[in-house]
């Protein structure tokens, strides 16, 4: 674990930052307290673009996420749900706003070759060990428990290139789990999976919620079946969220938003 909280999953991400295209006044982020697991509250997050324009990308944006539970984000490509997770892991510093997040936390990229790195399963999942100081038989108890977790344990031995998109996804995650994460922030881990491998991501990350350690995860998807495997949801629009609440009432709103398009697109044509 890193000394700023963030799992080993994350580490690799710093290097995707542009720090040049951040604009920093004030970095708050501090350890959450109450029953909600995540929470934001007013992020404001822009981009400067090569021409030196500031583009703004969350707009006084909250999120409330409770402890111990699986929710999804939404919303239409480029509204922001990434540059929100990543605020939220502290990967990106807001321009304002302020984060709330129980720790340990874990971010989780959408190709998993960006943090799957050892040559066997059981070395990875044991990699973001090596700084706490544990005896051989806690590692190995730690992988196995978190390989369990995620449905691959039959996999301990395996080297990482022989596996799936969705199986490295799951070793992924089960090295979070090793960590102790008590939140997962998971950006589109199934956009480039078969419908199997997707399965078998959504359904191990499902297995991980909630339990004595009270995991709680975000899960950023475009997929309205996954919602399906979700205790509630968020769906954002240009920088902000505007519906949170349970799965139906999204689904619902979506629907609508989708048949306002299908009518402002027919008008269009005629
Ligand atoms: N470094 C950057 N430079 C310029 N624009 C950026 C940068 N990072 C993000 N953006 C812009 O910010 C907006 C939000 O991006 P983000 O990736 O958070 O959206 P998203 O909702 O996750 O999109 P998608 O669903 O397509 O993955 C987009 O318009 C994107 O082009």
């Amino acid at each position: 674990m890193r000394s700023d909280g963030l799992s080993h999953s994350c580490a690799f991400s710093l290097s995707f930052v542009n720090q040049k295209h951040l604009l920093v006044r004030r970095r708050l982020v501090v350890r959450a307290s109450s029953d909600f697991a995540i929470q934001g509250r007013d992020l404001s997050f822009s981009v400067t673009t090569l021409q030196g324009k500031v583009v703004p990308v969350l707009n006084r944006c909250s999120i409330t996420i409770p402890e111990g539970q699986l929710w999804m984000l939404l919303g239409p490509n480029g509204c922001g749900k990434s540059t929100l997770l990543k605020v939220l892991a502290g990967l990106l510093i807001p321009t304002d706003g302020a984060v709330h997040i129980k720790r340990p936390k874990s971010y989780v990229f959408q190709n998993p070759d960006h943090q799957v790195v050892m040559p066997t399963v059981e070395a990875d999942v044991a990699f973001g060990l090596g700084k706490l100081n544990l005896t051989v038989d806690e590692v190995r108890s730690r992988v196995m428990k978190s390989l369990e977790a995620v449905g691959m344990l039959q996999y301990l031995l395996r080297p990482i290139q022989t596996l799936s998109g969705g199986q490295k996804q799951r070793v992924a995650i089960a090295g979070a789990l090793a960590e102790s994460s008590r939140v997962l922030l998971l950006d589109e881990l199934t956009t480039f999976l078969d419908e199997n491998d997707q399965m078998g991501v959504i359904k191990a990350v499902r297995n991980t919620i909630g339990g004595l350690e009270k995991v709680t995860a975000l899960w950023v998807t475009h997929r309205l079946e996954e919602l399906d495997y979700a205790d509630g949801a968020v769906y954002m629009d240009d920088g902000k969220v505007v519906m949170h609440g349970n799965v139906s009432d999204i689904k619902n709103y979506i629907k609508e938003q989708q048949v306002a398009y299908a009518k402002k697109k027919n008008r269009k044509n005629l």
